[in-house]
């Protein structure tokens, strides 16, 4: 009996050590799962998606963005998904038939309808915005350019998606959702570790824009945000009349009127070899040249391929004669000097890109170009048969207008070329004006920066590594000191 009771009393389960070393156990146990199920709980991944159509001058593109439902409010979550190209040209093309702007949506907007999953559908936002191209057409003919908007606004109803509005968007508003798409891309809006300028240059109009040194002379150039609790003063300009197709057009009307023989238009920037007839009216018919030349119907526009004068014909374009600031970039535009590195998008990606220009030092983009312009027409054809020669015909006219504008006009020097990054993506998504407009509508980017979560990832992981570790080595113990218990147990019964 003795025995017994002493067997009994030596039980090493009965000893408050291994009662407190169990408890242990069981709490370490549950709050790793707690802290598990609660921190994988957000991970059940619901999108969210939102359509913005950039309507530009030339071309419309629809974009589809999707989020993870619950990180709205936290940078880099939005992506690009999907993008479509609508066929045809640019809704302002179709002022005299006005619906047809409308239907040219409607094939992308199926698209969109088989992209975003069915029950997403009647929250998405769909947002219409359109650039100068409209701007233009507003100034020509105000009735035209409602009656455009009235027609895409209707077609986008007819879908079963959220539509938000169809409209013109400012120079302004176009430069600084640019600016904030690109930093929003590459994260430093969060971070506050310094931010990318914006450069964008389109068919009717281009936009600079950045964190300057200097003080904003001008009202109409400055835009403030808070973003992530950070204060932003950025400068923004957008030159209308200065994207590359309507500078096209403003060079060749000042070509025109150095003519002798008024059918026959030589020009520097085209290959030689290069000969084809064109319409008068295709030139003059833009808001944007002022003084129209008693020229006839039709003309020969010949290409002549020398860099250099096709430079000096580009820099006439733009008007240094007159600046009320202490600095301007031309136009009379006041603009403090360039800070930073810069993202260059849109026409400056594709046209530097087809160039190979997108690295190297503006010496070498210069004996680039002049070799380029100097190659015959024939040669350039066959060189790139699977490009449109209408793109193909005006590289060397777009290259020396970028290099012009980039130096000549926004005062980019040898030194701070390196500084331009001609982008086309970031990640996923298009650098363009589309995503920082739908950010901004969506309230997206809170002003404060969100609250900060319990534990960040790396931490998070680091914990629970170290917890599992820490409660297998209790359990260890526990068991060594077990057996320990249970030989002394035995040894005393023996
Ligand atoms: N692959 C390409 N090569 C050269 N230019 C291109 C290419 N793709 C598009 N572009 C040009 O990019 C410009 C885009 O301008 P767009 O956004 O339509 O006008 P805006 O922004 O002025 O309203 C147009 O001049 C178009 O011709
Ligand atoms: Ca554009």
């Amino acid at each position: 009996m003795d025995e017994q009771r002493e067997v009994q009393v030596k039980n090493p389960c009965h000893r408050p050590v291994f009662i407190i070393l169990t408890a242990v156990i069981a709490v370490g146990i549950i709050i790793v799962v707690s802290i598990s199920v609660v921190q994988n709980k957000r991970i059940s991944q619901k999108y969210k998606y939102g359509i913005v159509l950039d309507a530009g001058s030339s071309h419309t593109s629809v974009f589809i963005y999707e989020w993870p439902a619950e990180k709205e409010n936290n940078t880099g979550m939005v992506r690009q998904t999907h993008t479509c190209n609508v066929k045809g040209k640019g809704i302002s093309s179709y002022s005299a038939n006005p619906e047809g702007a409308g239907m040219s949506l409607q094939e992308c907007m199926e698209e969109a309808k088989q992209k975003i999953p069915v029950r997403r559908h009647l929250e998405t936002p769909v947002y219409l915005g359109a650039t100068a191209g409209m701007r233009l057409l507003k100034m020509e003919d105000e009735d035209a350019s409602e009656k455009v908007l009235a027609s895409v606004g209707r077609s986008l109803q007819k879908y079963p998606f959220s539509f938000q509005g169809a409209r013109i968007i400012l120079g302004q508003e176009e430069g600084a959702f640019g600016w904030i798409t690109v930093n929003y891309l590459s994260d430093n809006l969060r971070t506050a570790t310094g931010t990318l300028g914006a450069l964008d240059l389109g068919g009717a109009s281009t936009q600079i824009t950045f964190v300057p040194k200097q003080e904003i002379e001008s009202q109409d150039n400055a835009i403030d945000f808070r973003l992530y609790g950070n204060d932003y003063h950025l400068y923004t300009h957008s030159f209308l009349c200065f994207g590359k197709d309507q500078v096209l057009r403003l060079s060749l009307a000042e070509k025109f009127h150095s003519m002798i023989d008024s059918t026959l238009l030589r020009d520097p920037c085209f290959h030689t070899g290069y000969n084809l007839s064109k319409k008068y009216v295709d030139v003059f018919d833009t808001p944007c040249i002022k003084e129209k030349s008693a020229s006839p119907k039709d003309f020969f526009h010949v290409g002549e391929g020398v860099w250099v004068e096709c430079q000096n014909s580009v820099r006439k374009v733009f008007n240094k004669s007159h600046c009320g600031y202490s600095t301007c970039s031309f136009d009379g535009v006041f603009q403090p000097s360039v800070e930073g590195k810069f993202g260059a998008f849109s026409a400056f990606f594709f046209v530097m890109d087809f160039l190979n220009l997108t690295s190297g030092t503006l010496h070498e983009a210069k004996l680039k170009m002049k070799r380029y312009c100097a190659t015959p027409w024939k040669e350039i054809v066959q060189r790139y048969p699977s490009i449109k020669e209408k793109y193909l015909s005006e590289y060397c006219f777009s290259g020396t207008y970028i290099l012009t504008l980039l130096e000549d006009g926004y005062k980019f020097t040898s030194n701070n070329w390196k500084d331009i990054q001609f982008i086309k993506k970031i990640g996923d998504s298009d650098a363009g004006w589309t995503l920082g407009y739908m950010l901004n509508l969506t309230n997206m980017i809170p002003a404060e920066a969100p609250d900060i979560p319990l534990m960040a990832h790396g931490g998070y992981v680091s914990f629970m590594v170290l917890f599992t570790l820490l409660i297998f080595l209790l359990f260890f113990l526990a068991f060594l000191y077990y057996r320990r218990s249970t030989r002394t147990a035995q040894k005393d019964i023996i």
